[in-house]
């Protein structure tokens, strides 16, 4: 009684007020699955194409509108009478009526909304929470929630160079006690801004916005706020960025126009050596750009496991170019997004290939966000022990912790939290 019988597209708004995409599926059996896509604004290069309006301020009806069309003609004729439960089957329809191999015709956002829905709606159908339908019975491992604190780059209007400052509370014992540990030093860290004469504003993903110019600056500020709230850094608290660093490298040059200096691979490679030689940093995304895969591969061989270094442009989720990662020794982890790839089956092939090879995975939000909380479901489905999904403020960030809350409490004792241990290789 799992079979598709109807298919809803309709436009809604993400968390920049941008229009975006949401599907309902239906069965027959009357269950119901619905998912709302996310949307990056720093996107890798080989990222699946999404259908989107370029000017916000014009909506020009052939970005969102035209992918919810093509959710409710060519993508529903995809997928109706099909068995939700057949996810593999149902991405394999969806991809092959897009034909292209980037799903640029249908938009990814487009088959990502039918993907979602369909296994919302299957596991509604089984009367099992996302997580345990995905997942089985093992899946009770809770993330390490990496918290964004401080946002700089292509996210917010201040000088700062990197995208994401962020904290990993990797000694609680529970996913709720790490809420209440990163929700404290969020709290304390706006009273330190403050006090010190800074805005508190917030960028996309809610971590405040100073107009700080430099990296150690944004880190000593969180260092303080972890001890001053009475944690540990190291120990208690992890910090975590994402400097995304394919948006300021240019002509083979690391760009950073905020702090006023331009960096060779090798001198920007130095510089967050010493970063990490200086600070608890547990983990860092797209510490190269995803143009730069020689500085990739030096920066890899070098740091080792003294750090997680994670893929996001560099790998776009996508299994192809991760297997080229791994066997050529770029990163050890790799930052999975739904959407870079456009469906759920595919995301979960990258996940495995990744586990397989001893790399970890992040869970992540795009900085374009909605109410919708399947990441959550995901990162406990997979086992992957991490995710990131933003700030302690904003209801699109908070609505992932909380489902997670949730998540924990209904597995009681059978549930475990991540802890340091996600960081490791595999
Ligand atoms: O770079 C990133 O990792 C993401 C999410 O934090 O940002 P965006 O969605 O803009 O690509
Ligand atoms: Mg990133």
């Amino acid at each position: 009684m799992t079979a598709i019988t109807s298919v809803t597209g309709r436009r809604v708004l993400d968390s920049r007020g941008n229009p975006t995409v949401e599907v309902d599926v239906e069965l027959a059996d009357g269950s119901l699955g619905r998912a709302a896509v996310p949307s990056g604004a720093s996107t890798g290069a080989r990222e699946a194409v999404e259908l989107r309006d370029g000017d916000p301020a014009r909506w020009h009806g052939k970005g969102v509108d035209q992918a919810v069309h093509h959710v409710n003609t060519e993508l529903t004729e995809a997928v109706i009478g099909r068995e939700a439960e057949d996810q593999a089957g149902l991405d394999a329809a969806l991809v092959a009526a897009d034909g292209t191999a980037t799903k640029a015709r249908l938009g990814a956002n487009a088959i990502l909304g039918v993907s979602l829905a369909a296994a919302k709606a299957a596991a509604a159908a089984h009367r099992l929470p996302l997580y345990r339908y995905l997942g089985g019975s093992d899946a009770r491992l809770l993330p390490v929630p990496m918290m964004n604190i401080v946002n700089g780059g292509a996210h917010a209007d201040n000088p700062l160079d990197f995208q994401e400052f962020m904290i990993a509370p990797i000694g609680a014992e529970t996913f709720a006690e790490a809420v209440r540990m990163g929700s404290e030093i969020f709290h304390t860290l706006r009273r330190d801004l403050l006090a010190a004469g800074h805005s508190t504003g917030v960028g996309d993903e809610g971590g405040f916005a100073p107009a700080l110019r430099t990296a150690e600056e944004a880190l000593d500020f969180v260092v303080a706020a972890v001890e001053r709230t009475g944690y540990r850094p190291g120990t208690d608290i992890g910090l975590v960025m994402d400097p995304a660093t394919s948006e300021f490298f240019h002509d083979g040059v690391y760009d950073y126009a905020g702090e006023g200096v331009r960096r060779t691979p090798a001198e920007h490679a130095d510089y967050l050596v010493g970063l990490i030689d200086a600070y608890p940093i547990v983990s860092i995304e797209d510490a190269m750009a995803e143009d730069d895969l020689n500085g990739w591969r030096e920066l890899t061989a070098r740091v080792k496991d003294r750090c997680q270094l994670t893929g996001d442009d560099v790998f776009c989720t996508n299994d192809t170019l991760l297997r080229e990662g791994i066997a050529t020794g770029v990163a050890n982890s790799v930052l999975v997004k739904v959407n870079q790839i456009g469906t759920l089956t595919e995301a979960m092939t990258t996940v495995a290939t990744a586990h397989r090879a001893g790399y970890t995975v992040v869970m992540s939000h795009r900085s374009g966000e909605t109410e919708d909380t399947t990441i959550a479901d995901l990162a406990v489905a997979t086992g992957c022990g991490q995710i990131k999904t933003g700030s302690l403020s904003r209801s699109d960030r908070t609505a992932k912790y909380n489902q997670l809350i949730r998540i924990e409490e209904e597995l009681g004792a059978g549930a475990r939290y991540a802890g340091a241990e996600a960081l490791r290789r595999r």
